[in-house]
């Protein structure tokens, strides 16, 4: 498949493009060649200024009748009309995607019809605003009266992750918009290529200046000023529990609202009942789809002892049959981890898990057939006590640890267990 030029993007402050204050910029790196294909902007605290300022005076401009108290009908113009352009530039959208995050072509395109999908959903919802407003609560008292307004909160700081770019941002921007917020979106620096297309889908179909901004650029430099701004009147944010965790300290201290959406190490329980191929297909695809970098990634599988052997033996089979290659090959099925470091932390994850006693029985390495490129096989552990740092934490790879179970209770506590 044909790659894509990749553009070259500032900062979108206030509905135009700007270079960082600091004129800083940040490498993209194709995770499948290890090649730098082109650089992104670095924001730091001095744009965050800007930024703010600018979402803050789009917030209030004519009173706030231009944007966040003018109808959600309006606004819904603006969401649909972004979807539109997703849909005519998903192809090029969804390779960019592929180039900058490793995820499979194919896996990219659904990707962005989710993306357009979700535009459309929230501008249903913003039209549904309107016929809501005023809606009147009954009361005891008459000489009482009280209805119900529906506001925007004000000025939101969206802060999103590496592994579904445009969509983590897309499940942010659409319902803060539909709401008639004004916002500033800081996407991951290891895959930020789409957010920026964003912006420049929002120049062209005339959305308000300043009522997205999209800052790239790194956590502490960038997302950590504008999470902690004191005019940012909420933080919405999906990422790592740690960083999560850091933002909401911080927020606690101005009281500010923040809604978290984190890590997770997640079971998918076989019964002995089971269809064996149609489990260990899906079991193969709850674990190894987006290269296992998924929140919901089911990284824990837990099977009944009976059947054990036969099951592995067909997952076995199954992970065997995935293509690894580069993810704009026709017919990919999983792709590189996202980075160098993350590479190297699931490599760690596995060696550890060796060495406190657990059984690589797949995987486990680079591929043969591929001499670059950030590519893990896809891993299935075997021997693993519920003590071990394969079963607690969180590998965000193309890792999967098992466990056996002989009684409902014992597969009930084993997919409860906590991180
Ligand atoms: N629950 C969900 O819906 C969901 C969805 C996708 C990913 N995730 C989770 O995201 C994690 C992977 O994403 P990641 O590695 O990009 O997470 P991360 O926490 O490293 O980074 C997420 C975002 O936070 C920014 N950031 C980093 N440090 C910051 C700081 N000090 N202050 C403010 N912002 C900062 C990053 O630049 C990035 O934009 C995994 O744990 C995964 O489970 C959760
Ligand atoms: N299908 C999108 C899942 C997002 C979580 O990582």
């Amino acid at each position: 498949m044909a790659a894509v030029p990749i553009p070259t993007r500032q900062l979108f402050i206030g509905g135009e493009w700007k270079h960082p204050v600091l004129n800083k910029r940040i490498p993209v790196i194709n995770p499948a060649t290890e090649e730098i294909v082109g650089d992104i902007p670095a924001a730091t605290a001095e744009d965050v200024e800007v930024a703010v300022e600018a979402a803050h005076s789009a917030f209030n401009r004519n009173r706030g009748k231009d944007w966040a108290f003018a109808s959600g009908a309006f606004r819904a113009k603006y969401l649909r009309a972004i979807a539109a352009k997703v849909v005519e530039k998903k192809e090029v959208l969804a390779k960019l995607e592929s180039i900058d995050n490793g995820k499979p072509y194919d896996e990219a395109a659904w990707d962005m019809d989710d993306v357009a999908g979700c535009f459309e959903y929230y501008a249903d919802l913003a039209e549904g605003l309107d016929s809501k407003q005023g809606t009147p609560v009954a009361l005891p008292m008459d000489t009482f009266k009280s209805h119900v307004l529906r506001e925007p909160i004000g000025v939101v700081a969206l802060i999103t992750p590496w592994n579904y770019p445009m969509l983590m941002a897309t499940w942010k921007v659409a319902p803060a918009l539909a709401a008639g917020c004004t916002a500033i979106l800081k996407p991951s620096e290891l895959s930020s290529l789409t957010c920026l297309e964003l912006a420049a889908i929002c120049q062209e179909v005339g959305l308000p200046s300043g009522v997205l901004n999209i800052l790239t650029g790194l956590g502490p430099d960038a997302g950590a000023p504008l999470a902690a701004h004191p005019n940012v009147d909420k933080v919405a944010f999906t990422g790592s529990t740690a960083t999560g965790s850091r933002i909401m300290t911080g927020a606690a201290k101005l009281v500010k609202p923040v809604s978290m959406e984190l890590g997770g190490k997640s079971p998918i329980v076989v019964f002995e009942d089971v269809d064996l191929d149609k489990a260990a297909e899906w079991t193969a695809f709850g674990c190894f789809w987006t290269n296992g970098q998924i929140c919901s990634a089911t990284s824990r599988l837990i099977v009944h002892e009976s059947i054990a052997a036969a099951f592995l033996d067909r997952l076995v089979k199954w992970v065997k049959n995935i293509k690894i290659s580069d993810p704009m090959e026709e017919g990919c099925r999983l792709g590189p981890v996202v980075s160098g470091g993350q590479y190297e932390k699931i490599l760690k994850f596995i060696s550890t898990a060796k060495s406190e006693g657990a059984t690589i029985l797949t995987g486990g390495a680079r591929p043969k057939h591929l001499n670059k490129g950030f590519f893990i096989e896809p891993t299935i552990i075997t021997d693993v006590t519920t003590s071990m740092q394969i079963w607690r934490e969180e590998v965000f790879g193309p890792v999967l640890c098992v466990k056996t179970f002989s009684s409902e209770e014992e597969a009930i506590d084993l997919a409860n267990d906590t991180q």
